[in-house]
């Protein structure tokens, strides 16, 4: 038998339409699917432990050379409601902000967008695990992104949504995941790879139905907030948020 192709997906709400398209045949048959959350994919597609990851585009950079496979990623044109800084006061008087551990390019993006959009000077801390979540209260602000940023949204008065901060500051759509891999894919692949990403996207209603009902509108969430397609805006977005990355600030 052919050896499957080792696939690294986000264990996120916000990849559940693709993963709903890998796990139907004939792809299923081809890919093992690990799934982690995207600091841990990017390590992995560094270690060659995955053959293609939906990774964080930042860590782009630490790869001698990358593809950008499909045309479908983790994006947002406006809002995204789940990358966000979370905060009791308003940006200006914040005094810290934590950094989320799970995440690698809205915590690049947060470093961009305090340094040159928001023009703000507060102490940066990057988090090692889920305690800093209760860290964040008074004049502490975090970035969290994911499910449980969907869960703090109710909590706090002040939420700084990074995808549109960044489409304030750039007029540009954000492009956070992206499927990426460091060797070429067979072209076939990739064929069926991407027609099984459309086949999830175009199932949003039973992708809804597996999932018990939560604090957020699903619904919203995969069909405004979220937005897949990996389209000429979208390369332009990451294409000025990669040249933002390598130049020296
Ligand atoms: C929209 C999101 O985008 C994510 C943010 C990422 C990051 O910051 O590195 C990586 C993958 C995506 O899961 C989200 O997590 O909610």
């Amino acid at each position: 038998m052919e050896e499957k192709i080792r696939v690294g997906i986000i264990n996120y709400l916000n990849t559940r339409p693709l993963l709903y398209g890998l796990q139907h045949p004939p792809i299923n048959r081809q890919i093992e699917l690990i799934e982690d959350v995207p600091a841990r994919l990017a390590e992995m597609l560094i270690n060659d432990q995955i053959d293609v990851g939906l990774v964080p585009v930042a860590i782009t950079k630490r790869l001698p050379q990358y593809f950008i496979n499909g045309s479908y990623c983790i994006g947002a044109i406006g809002d995204v409601a789940s990358v966000c800084v979370f905060s009791q006061v308003p940006l200006e008087q914040v005094e810290k902000i934590y950094l989320d551990y799970q995440s690698r390019s809205s915590v690049a993006l947060c470093k961009w967008l305090i340094k040159n959009h928001w023009k703000i000077q507060p102490e940066i801390i990057d988090a090692q695990n889920e305690s800093y979540l209760k860290a964040i209260k008074g004049t502490t602000a975090g970035l969290v992104i994911g499910d449980r940023a969907l869960q703090q949204r109710p909590k706090f008065e002040y939420i700084y949504d990074l995808a549109g901060e960044w489409k304030a500051a750039t007029g540009l759509p954000f492009v956070f995941a992206a499927w990426i891999s460091t060797k070429k894919l067979p072209e076939d692949f990739i064929k069926e790879f991407d027609k099984a990403n459309a086949y999830g996207l175009s199932h949003l209603e039973e992708v809804i139905a597996q999932i018990p009902e939560g604090i957020y509108d699903l619904n919203k969430y995969y069909s405004q907030d979220l937005s897949y397609t990996l389209d000429n805006e979208k390369r332009k977005g990451l294409e000025q948020f990669l040249k933002i990355l390598s130049s020296p600030s």
